[in-house]
């Protein structure tokens, strides 16, 4: 069976990968020249391992093309899956730009009936106004199905082939088992249920976890007031399989191009139905809160922070991913920078910020770790990366200056093995890590 995929970015890229692996014929199509140029010269424009060996196996096999959308004159897959981007507007709600502009494109070049398959992540409720607005009553029958996708970056393809559960939502039968079949090589739990439950699902998921980090956060902070260790209490409350131990890591707070959005979405969309969804605002609130507290560490060690001269270690928003798409460590620099402090920066995939975030001159990228500590007071790690928790500590306060502070915006190191270099250690709800 052919499958169209609109929308090349993470998700589009995994589904394309994943379903030519299963034995479908895909053509992949983006709007962008740049991209589809560059992944027909064999390269991917994102960090995601393992994803270029299985779309080079895929491409050997003849199982994928990509194609321009201007190339595409008529629509003759019988499957159209969309994963277009659906970012947020300034006032926190979705925009369903690039959905909207998909979905009239797509009825443009249907010659045949076909099943279009929601992937981008939307709103509870758009799909069945999509379907009012744009699908009833058109010339060609056209099913519409809410597939959410829950990928993490990073382990997207072990996330992909290995899924805690499919959800399918739609209001035709047929449709459902047609989608459904795609996922027969899978073995995973499928869930088939209605269209607007079906996203809600999506959104639900990503406010609980995001929640759950916010929660461990708040936790974090009575630790730092009570004197307690949060990783110790973390680990003890996670051990409840009630509870459950993942999304219980204390920092800086959860950044990326989903939690965020979707977060914010599903507050923006729960107001204008007339619910004040206390809880998820407190979410919103603690995460924002989380992203100064190394600030206000440097600031309580530090002093002013004028001229004082910082290294930021990690830009991405978590490890495994180029992706600094509202990453705690940009507002981080951003602070510092607006504290007079000069930043160098080091990240062991990220290597620039080709984005006018910074001006130019206000930062500096180090080469290596031991190249951008060189002459600073202080490091913060705001990404767990292995390079930093392996790192040679005592090597790095050879070149760096008093008082040698670390703040770990992640946990992730060992307060022991630092202050036994001799540096400081400041961690996130850590106060008594040091003396186990
Ligand atoms: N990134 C992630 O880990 C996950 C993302 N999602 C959701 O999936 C959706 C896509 O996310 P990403 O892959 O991160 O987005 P992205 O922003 O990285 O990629 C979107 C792609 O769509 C293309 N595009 C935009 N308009 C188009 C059009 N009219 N025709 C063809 N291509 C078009 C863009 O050029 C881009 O390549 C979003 O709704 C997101 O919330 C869901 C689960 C995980
Ligand atoms: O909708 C999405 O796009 C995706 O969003 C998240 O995936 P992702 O953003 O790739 O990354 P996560 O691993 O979930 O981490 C998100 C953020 O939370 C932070 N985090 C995570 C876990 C934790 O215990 N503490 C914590 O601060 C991470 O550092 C990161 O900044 C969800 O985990 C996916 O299921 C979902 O599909």
């Amino acid at each position: 069976m052919r499958i169209m995929v609109i929308g090349l970015g993470y998700v589009g890229l995994v589904a394309v990968a994943g379903l030519a692996k299963a034995g479908y014929q895909i053509t992949g199509v983006d709007i962008n020249i740049k991209k589809i140029n560059s992944l027909n010269n064999g390269k991917i424009d994102i960090y995601e391992p393992g994803l270029k060996e299985v779309i080079d196996e895929a491409r050997l096999n003849q199982r994928i093309s990509f194609k321009n959308i201007a190339e595409i004159k008529n629509i003759d897959c019988g499957i159209v899956i969309i994963c277009v981007g659906t970012p947020s507007r300034p006032d926190g709600a979705a925009d369903l730009s690039q959905v909207e502009y998909t979905i009239e494109w797509i009825k443009e070049r249907t010659i045949n009936s076909l099943t279009i398959i929601m992937k981008s992540t939307v709103p509870p409720g758009t799909g069945e106004l999509l379907y009012k607005k744009y699908l009833a009553g058109f010339s060609y029958k056209i099913n519409y199905i809410s597939n959410p996708e829950f990928l993490r970056e990073g382990q997207a393809l072990k996330d992909w082939f290995y899924p805690d559960r499919i959800v399918i939502g739609g209001n035709n039968n047929k449709a459902i088992e047609e989608v459904s079949a795609l996922y027969d090589s899978l073995n995973a739990r499928i869930v088939k249920l209605d269209i607007t439950s079906a996203e809600l699902i999506k959104y639900a998921a990503n406010a609980f976890l995001a929640t759950k980090i916010s929660f461990i956060n708040e936790i974090a902070c009575l630790c730092d007031c009570l004197g307690a260790d949060i990783n110790s209490v973390a680990t003890g409350i996670g051990l409840d399989n009630r509870i459950g131990e993942g999304f219980l890591k204390a920092g800086i707070g959860y950044g990326g191009s989903c939690f965020p959005k979707d977060v914010r979405a599903l507050n923006f969309l729960s107001t204008i139905n007339g619910h004040n969804f206390e809880l998820l605002r407190a979410t919103i609130i603690v995460n924002s809160r989380q992203r100064l507290l190394p600030v206000q560490k440097l600031r309580s060690y530090l002093g002013n922070l004028v001229n004082k001269n910082i290294a930021v270690l990690g830009l991405t928003f978590k490890p495994g991913t180029d992706d600094i798409r509202e990453s705690p460590s940009l507002d981080i620099i951003r602070l510092l920078l607006d504290e007079g402090a000069n930043v160098s920066i080091y990240d062991p995939i990220r290597k620039n910020l080709n984005i006018n975030l910074f001006r130019k001159d206000q930062i500096r990228f180090g080469k290596n770790i031991l190249d951008t500590v060189k002459g600073t007071e202080a490091v913060v790690v705001a990404t767990e990366w292995d390079q930093f928790i392996d790192t040679n500590w005592s090597e790095i306060k050879i070149v760096m200056n008093e008082p040698f502070l670390i703040v770990d915006g992640r946990n992730c190191l060992d307060p022991c093995i630092i202050n036994n270099c001799g540096f400081i250690y400041s961690g996130i709800g850590r106060a008594k890590a040091h003396e186990r």
